[in-house]
């Protein structure tokens, strides 16, 4: 079992510190690029096997810096984490986040990957859970436009800040940490 993250923010690690404590031999996974703690760190070009599959590593910053997506070796559907998500995108206004970089990395990373490739994101805030790289590449209204005219919309987005994002995690709920819950 390796709970495999696709960046570090709250939200998405604090699960891994948790079924490490709960599951014996159980290794966290996240990009060397977050700074983060993990048994296993991974970078661009990587493969992660498990049984007849792999999952390809590829960087995908912009959301944060040490976003990566998994791609399913037979390119068949990509984890996108929060750089793209159905009709939308991770937002890129904290946490060293970058709209120029994002736009790169979906349009250089997962864009190129073919167009019934299933996109399966972390968040989706109207109920749907998949969609293709070819939906996403005509449909999505962000990540259609220009560079220029993507990172002015998302430095005008006026989003609220996530409730949770500052919120320390505890030493037994980091990603990599050892410590048992009490
Ligand atoms: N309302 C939610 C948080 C909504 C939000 O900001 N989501 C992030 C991903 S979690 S950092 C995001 O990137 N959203 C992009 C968007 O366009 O909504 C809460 O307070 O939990």
């Amino acid at each position: 079992m390796a709970p495999l993250n696709t960046h570090c923010h709250a939200d998405h690690i604090t699960g891994s510190g948790l079924l490490r404590s709960l599951l014996p031999g159980c290794q966290s996974v996240i990009s060397r690029r977050s700074g983060a703690q993990a048994d296993l760190h991974i970078e661009d070009g990587q493969s992660i096997h498990f049984g007849r599959f792999a999952l390809e590593i590829r960087a995908s910053p912009g959301h944060t810096p040490g976003c990566v997506t998994f791609v399913l070796n037979d390119h068949s559907m990509a984890f996108t984490g929060d750089a793209l998500l159905i009709r939308g995108c991770g937002r890129t206004d904290f946490q060293q986040g970058c709209a120029k970089t994002l736009y790169r990395s979906v349009h250089e990373k997962i864009f190129t990957l073919p167009g019934d490739c299933l996109i399966y994101p972390a968040h989706d805030y109207h109920g749907l859970t998949v969609s293709t790289v070819e939906e996403e590449r005509t449909l999505n209204p962000r990540l259609t436009l220009s560079c220029e005219e993507f990172v002015k919309v998302m430095d005008n987005l006026n989003l609220p800040k996530p409730q949770q994002i500052d919120v320390a995690v505890p030493a037994n709920m980091r990603c990599g940490v050892q410590t048992p819950p009490s």
